[in-house]
């Protein structure tokens, strides 16, 4: 059996062309004119574009007292409704707890993906069984993605001299080294005070955590990462502060990356200043909403290509569970949703406006990150030999967002009332149409785990460089004799 997709312009990372694409056991087999298959898509005025690929979310992930409330089945289907064909997921070992025994719960959550997935690997401690687990996480596992939290103080997050020995680690093995880049003891003291001074309610989570503190951890995993000679992404970039740190890298040839959210892009800090409480608490995440400024900066770097990818960092809590912080902030479990509405909203707020190309749409939703990963172009292209993650995009269809259609298991959404225009005609998953014009028709457990190999084309570059300018003795001849 095959399925052709007819009639619609291919648009790549790269390339805009008129093609159909042939689809069989689950891989694009012939892109051209006039092609057949048993099965027909009809994509007249429509791109046919690769799948997106959502570096950053947390499904069913233990955090602050309570699970997120999407898991692999809601969240991958929120994920394909949305034109979202692979999404990859933290695996977070609690203090003590070994990387293999976290990959383990991480494998039996996912059994439930409707498409494919990977994961990235957090370290949350450090000591010698994570020194060596890493090794084989690598090699065996093929995930060479490592995430280090600069905040959560008390929870999550590792200090400098662990962080500076995960990241030489990774450097040794072919790693790419993650973090999130708040300063979390700067968090924790203003976070006291402000409780001190009766700031208890959501506003005062982004009062806690201003750019500064992004701002300064970002350029600290930089200057680590650099002496450590290890690649860097860093997630959930949000102000122009850390958007400015991670600049200056690139134009100095550093490895880095950069990642804003589309929630970040499209939603403001006035959100938190809102009278409902309720509505406040949703919108609490780390880091916080920012203003116009960061926003404008945030996408500057998107056009320029100073940042190169944006996710969502889903990690969607009920309104029941925001509740946990009635009282104290600094209690309200820190996540948003936005599996579902990241390629709508990216398009309706980047191509529609013109501050993107329908080709640089699909490097940052897409492309760049798989290429970062080391999946492409199994994953992230239109390609022979590629996977038929494919979505078939209608510029013209159009819809408001509601909680109320949503995939998502929650009561709520961060875009409620936005109008978008741009959404999934088809939505396919290795060669499976899992949405078919609105109707979803997921298959539970279709998802694979995709490896990716370490030792990307990124390491070998650094590490030839790092052995080319290493600190080496001076060979002398003539050793003047000690004392005088
Ligand atoms: N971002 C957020 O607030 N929650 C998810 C965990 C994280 O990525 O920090
Ligand atoms: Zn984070
Ligand atoms: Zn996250």
């Amino acid at each position: 059996m095959s399925t052709v997709i007819k009639n619609g312009t291919v648009v790549t990372h790269d390339l805009t062309y008129e093609a159909d694409v042939l689809i069989e056991d689950g891989k694009i087999i012939e892109i051209g004119r006039n092609l057949s298959g048993t099965d027909e898509l009809d994509a007249t005025g429509c791109y046919v574009m690769p799948g997106g690929i959502d570096p950053h979310t947390h499904l069913e992930m233990p955090f602050m007292g309570t699970y997120s409330s999407d898991d692999f089945e809601s969240g991958t289907r929120a994920a394909l409704a949305g034109g979202t064909t692979m999404v990859v997921d933290f695996a977070l070992p609690s203090p003590g707890q070994g990387l293999h025994d976290a990959l383990k719960m991480w494998d039996n959550k996912s059994t439930r993906a409707n498409c494919d997935y990977s994961f990235h690997m957090a370290v949350t401690w450090w000591g010698e069984q994570v020194f060596d687990e890493m090794e084989s996480v690598i090699k065996d596992r093929g995930i060479n993605t490592f995430k280090h939290f600069l905040a959560y103080k008390g929870a999550l997050m590792v200090n400098d001299d662990e962080l500076f020995a995960s990241f030489n680690r990774l450097s040794e093995l072919g790693g790419i080294a993650m973090v999130h880049a708040e300063n979390g003891d700067v968090v924790a003291e203003l976070s006291a005070k402000l409780l001190a001074e009766g700031n208890t309610g959501p506003e005062a989570h982004a009062y806690s955590r201003p750019p500064q503190v992004e701002g300064e951890a970002t350029n600290r995993a930089i200057m680590i990462a650099d002496m450590a000679g290890v690649p860097l992404y860093v997630v959930h970039t949000s102000c122009e502060e850390s958007h400015e740190a991670i600049r200056r890298a690139r134009q100095q040839g550093k490895r880095v990356w950069g990642e804003p959210l589309i929630q970040h892009l499209t939603l403001d800090e006035s959100e938190y200043f809102n009278k409902d409480w309720d509505h406040a608490a949703r919108r609490v995440m780390s880091p916080p909403f920012r203003n116009k400024h960061h926003q404008d900066s945030l996408w500057a770097g998107l056009q320029s290509g100073s940042l190169s990818v944006v996710a969502t960092d889903h990690c969607a809590f009920s309104t029941e569970q925001k509740r946990f912080g009635l009282g104290d902030f600094t209690k309200i479990p820190n996540g948003t949703g936005g599996l579902e509405d990241r390629m709508p909203m990216l398009w309706t707020y980047g191509v529609a406006t013109g501050r993107l190309t329908p080709n640089e749409f699909v490097a940052v939703t897409s492309t760049n990150i798989a290429k970062i990963l080391n999946c492409y172009p199994r994953k992230g292209a239109i390609l022979v030999g590629a996977d038929a993650d494919i979505v078939v995009w209608d510029p013209k269809k159009e819809k408001t967002i509601a909680a109320g259609t949503q995939q998502s298991a929650i009561d709520y959404n961060v875009f409620e009332g936005k109008k978008v225009k741009g959404l999934p005609r088809f939505t396919l998953t290795r060669g499976h149409v899992a949405a078919y014009d609105g109707e979803m028709r997921t298959q539970e457990g279709h998802g694979n785990f995709v490896k990716r190999a370490g030792n990307t084309a990124t390491n070998k570059a650094l590490s030839s460089w790092k052995a080319l300018t290493s600190p080496r003795p001076i060979e002398r001849s003539g050793i003047p004799a000690s004392g005088v």
